[in-house]
């Protein structure tokens, strides 16, 4: 069955039609969202049904995949997946001396701007090229393999491109009208400890995007819940997060994304002066990276055992609609082969420069790893 969606997408690859192909945190089915032509679909109001593709910039489109044609199949991990541990075994792409100095440079002027008082957090990311191996499907195996916590994908558009990525983030998940969404923020690598000690920087950086969170959905939803805050591994990387939940008071999708991405944890606070200091200042296009992706108002028929109300002992079904979409991180995209890996951290007034570089290192190592099947 899994042989047969394999087959599916290099077919859909070689036709150069668009395609997703993806799986959730945790789970095991894999889906793939074939769609029928070449043409470039977008999301307009929210309403339509489909897997989405969002850039960082809020007022670029989004694009949409159809679902002209669903293929799905269970995927169980291999026992050979890839260690997680062992820092040592990557391989860096050696870096430009200016390379680091610019971004050096650039965490040390967010630093002076946020100690003038424009803004309090501002991410700021790079890019760094990979060459590799085989074929981008091979990848998207591995990232399956290695980052079973994740949710891992691979989009293909021919008029945009190829995206892989392996992403902890949750931009939000919608069913009905309950949501569920998280602040995630604070990087240290992961060392075995399932609950290391966070430092102050690191607390409070992740507490501006749940505080930034709470108060945007406050107008939006009643029952607003705030978990306590845990440490999260992805993959050699801890994190900190709190999940948070609602239930909206109407059900405007486009409202709640426009409200939530980008959020602190990727842009910065507050939203439109770190925005303008990122777009004027990280010297490239973010494009895809920090925007969002997953699956919009999915139909979902859920089947609950047999209840009083139905005499006839029957199961009865009732369809959801569902929407989960995902913050893309940890992701890289593909010409040839060529992978340009995306990698970004959040700088607050006690940002250490060198720290914030070594930090976007650590985290390249989530593809990296895949690309040297280290
Ligand atoms: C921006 C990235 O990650 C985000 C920034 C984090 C941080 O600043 O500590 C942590 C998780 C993400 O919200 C990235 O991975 O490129």
């Amino acid at each position: 069955m899994f042989q047969q969606l394999l087959q599916r997408i290099e077919e859909q690859l070689l036709q150069e039609k668009p395609l997703v192909v993806y799986r959730k945190p945790s789970q095991k089915m894999v889906k793939g969202i074939f769609q029928s032509d070449s043409k470039i679909h977008y999301c307009i109001d929210f309403k339509e049904t489909g897997f989405v593709f969002a850039p960082f910039n809020e007022k670029g489109e989004v694009i949409l995949i159809p679902i002209d044609e669903l293929v799905q199949s269970q995927f169980e991990p291999s026992e050979h997946s890839i260690s997680l541990n062992n820092k040592s075994q990557i391989d860096y792409p050696s870096t430009d001396i200016d390379e680091k100095n610019f971004h050096i440079q650039l965490v040390a002027k967010a630093i002076d701007e946020i100690k003038k008082g424009r803004f309090k957090k501002v991410v700021l990311s790079r890019l760094m090229s990979a060459t590799f191996q085989g074929a981008p499907l091979q990848l998207f195996l591995k990232l399956l393999n290695t980052y079973t916590e994740a949710f891992c994908y691979m989009w293909y558009h021919p008029k945009v491109g190829l995206w892989l990525g392996a992403t902890p983030e949750v931009l939000v998940n919608i069913q009905n009208k309950q949501i569920q969404t998280m602040s995630l923020a604070g990087t240290q690598p992961y060392t075995g400890d399932p609950d290391p000690d966070w430092k102050k920087k690191e607390r409070e950086e992740q507490s501006m995007v749940t505080n930034y969170i709470t108060n945007a959905l406050k107008s939006l939803v009643t029952n607003l819940y705030i978990s306590e805050t845990e440490s999260l591994r992805a993959g050699s990387l801890m994190h900190l997060r709190t999940k948070i939940t609602g239930r909206l008071k109407v059900l405007d999708i486009k409202k709640l994304v426009k409200l939530l991405h980008p959020t602190p944890a990727v842009g910065g606070l507050p939203k439109s002066e770190a925005y303008d200091f990122i777009t004027a200042n990280e010297n490239y296009n973010r494009e895809f990276y920090t925007g969002y992706l997953g699956e919009l108002n999915f139909k979902e028929e859920i089947e609950r055992a047999s209840s009083n109300r139905n005499i006839e002992n029957k199961a009865y079904r009732s369809i959801h609609t569902k929407t989960d979409l995902f913050v893309n991180l940890r992701c890289m995209q593909i010409v040839g082969h060529n992978a340009t890996i995306y990698v970004g951290g959040g700088i607050t007034t006690d940002s250490i420069p060198e720290q914030e570089w070594g930090e976007t290192v650590n985290k390249s190592a989530t593809m990296l790893k895949v690309i040297q099947n280290r």
